[in-house]
């Protein structure tokens, strides 16, 4: 068993924190974006953010959001972590960070080389780094797609300044390979854990953890 640290992103029940919670999540991701089949509003959120056993820190997941929206959510919801999945520049990163004082999760997202040079400069504002998939060309979503990029890009350069997680299209059958190509310690999936697009299923997120941490 590994110390791996596993996120499941965008929970929409008490039975979706509980089935992340009890498998071993070390965090849980509430997802802002009205496209998104795993959106929550804030109220819903708050509801679900006070079920979070201790230990198991809460994540913000939005994109390009603005401060109005930021100051709402911020204030009603009990946040660890944001997690911002759009196009924020490395300036909206350090502002976000510093009127919020949460720490800050930069998605960074690689369909080839070219893009890993992105990720020193968002490791100089971020706490913490995201690096997912780009979406594809006809996607709705910026993230949450199930798709991978080329793991192999990562191999030997596993040494950023801040701590990373890997994501994109990872599931029970595909992690062990993820981490064992990329040296990852923290992995994030969505899709990869429900039974339809934005319905968790517990079972598959006991066999990811599981296979996450064998
Ligand atoms: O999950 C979503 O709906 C989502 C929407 C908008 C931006 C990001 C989103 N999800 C993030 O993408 C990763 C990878 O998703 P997947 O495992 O490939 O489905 C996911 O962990 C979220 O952090």
């Amino acid at each position: 068993m590994s110390d791996v640290r596993v996120k499941i992103c965008g929970l929409r029940t008490v039975a979706d924190v509980m089935a992340a919670a009890d498998a071993g999540a070390s965090y849980i991701g509430f997802v802002f974006f009205a496209k998104s089949p795993r959106n929550v509003t804030i109220e819903k959120a708050a509801a679900l953010a006070v079920e979070v056993p201790m230990g198991v820190a809460k994540v913000a997941l939005v994109v390009n959001a603005d401060d109005a929206f930021l100051d709402q959510l911020t204030a009603q919801v009990p946040l660890d972590m944001l997690q911002l999945h759009g196009s924020e520049t490395p300036q909206r990163v350090a502002d976000v960070k510093a009127r919020y004082g949460l720490p800050v999760m930069k998605a960074i997202g690689i369909s080839g080389a070219a893009d890993l040079d992105k990720i020193d400069t968002y490791a100089a504002v971020a706490d913490q780094l995201l690096i997912d998939a780009k979406p594809p060309k006809d996607a709705n979503l910026p993230g949450g797609n199930g798709n991978a990029f080329d793991w192999n890009l990562l191999a030997g350069r596993k040494y950023w300044t801040k701590p990373w997680m890997l994501a994109g299209g990872l599931t029970m059958d595909n992690v062990a390979s993820a981490i064992a190509t990329t040296g990852a310690t923290q992995v994030d999936l969505s899709s990869g854990v429900e039974s339809s697009p934005g319905v968790k299923d517990p079972a598959l997120i006991k066999a990811f953890i599981a296979a996450a941490q064998a």
